[in-house]
């Protein structure tokens, strides 16, 4: 790591910084019972001084720590599941099983037009896979100082946001073992899917009317890209998603694997996506993701 790191580290997970002691030698100490069970990756936006006092820039330091097993209660209630019948979670963890020795600890990348569940389903992947989880849009906030990218877009530009988001995805490509929702912009500039062909790419692909409706029961106000559109959160967000859609359709297919919910649907005999439970979704994201590994086909099976 070029540069000195000074002792402001900023936690970007689940260890307050407070608890986080820098060594004289620049080691970092963790806190006493950490990790029972799994090694994980962590990430650290640390204050990094290039040169001058001038030139201060975060970036992120990843490192192994053994950390304390979230339980899953915690995570399906972060997640929002609301509808999961008692066999899901356990066919989700059996599909988990069965790729892991496939993925050999290689990040997943989960992309989608915002409001497409990466975060949602991104979470339930990371813990039965043992993974860490991550959202790229935070840690750009984490690496600029921002509270949100609603600030960002305002106080600097899209551009400069993009900028931070490319270097944030450039240093994750350099980790293992995380399961990373980017944001929904991400796919656009050809040098991010450098970075995240370092792992496995998973397209969440959700018809724009379900975005829709997802976005306008949670309102606009945290998407900067629907701030000038005019009606109802429904409305703006439609007419949004449509315009993004024709924009980028074409750069979601870059992924690896794909993850429509009218085929889950239409394979669980749901006439409506609206049915399909997060869970539904991590199973076919699993799914997928092991046909591309294993160079199969559903027809296949
Ligand atoms: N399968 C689902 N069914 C219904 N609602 C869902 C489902 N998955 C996610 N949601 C809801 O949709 C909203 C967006 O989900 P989430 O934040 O996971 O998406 P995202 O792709 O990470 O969005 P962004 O790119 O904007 O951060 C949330 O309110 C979430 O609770
Ligand atoms: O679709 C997009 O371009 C964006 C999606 C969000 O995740 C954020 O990354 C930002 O609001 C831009």
């Amino acid at each position: 790591m070029e540069g000195a790191c000074t002792s402001n580290l900023q936690y970007c997970s689940w260890i307050a910084p407070k608890k986080i002691r820098q060594k004289p030698s620049g080691c970092l100490e963790l806190p006493q019972r950490w990790g029972e069970d799994r090694k994980q990756q962590m990430l650290l936006s640390s204050r990094i001084m290039k040169g001058s006092a001038d030139s201060k820039r975060h970036r992120l330091v990843g490192f192994e720590i053994n950390r304390c097993y979230r339980n899953s209660e915690d995570s399906a209630l972060e997640s929002g599941r609301t509808h999961t019948s008692v066999d899901e979670p356990k066919i989700v963890k059996k599909k988990a099983q069965e790729i892991s020795p496939y993925l050999t600890g290689r990040c997943i990348y989960l992309v989608g037009m915002m409001g497409s569940g990466k975060t949602t389903v991104g979470k339930i992947l990371s813990e039965v896979l043992g993974y860490s989880f991550f959202d790229s849009d935070k840690l750009v906030e984490q690496a600029v100082g921002m509270t949100s990218v609603a600030q960002i877009f305002k106080e600097h530009s899209e551009t400069f946001f993009r900028d931070n988001e490319s270097e944030v995805l450039r240093e994750l490509s350099l980790m293992h073992r995380l399961v990373v929702a980017t944001g929904g912009g991400a796919v656009i500039r050809p040098i991010n899917w450098k970075y995240m062909k370092h792992g496995i790419t998973v397209w969440l692909d959700v018809p724009l009317e379900a975005l829709a409706t997802r976005i306008a029961a949670v309102g606009t106000d945290s998407r900067p890209l629907l701030h000038h559109e005019s009606g109802d959160a429904y409305t703006k967000a439609l007419a949004r998603l449509s315009t993004l859609s024709k924009e980028r359709g074409h750069a979601y297919t870059n992924a690896d694997a794909r993850v429509s919910l009218e085929h889950i649907a239409s394979k669980l005999g749901h006439g409506d996506v609206c049915r399909l439970t997060p869970t539904d979704i991590a199973t076919e994201a699993i799914i997928q993701m092991k046909h591309f590994l294993l160079g199969t086909k559903e027809d296949d099976e």
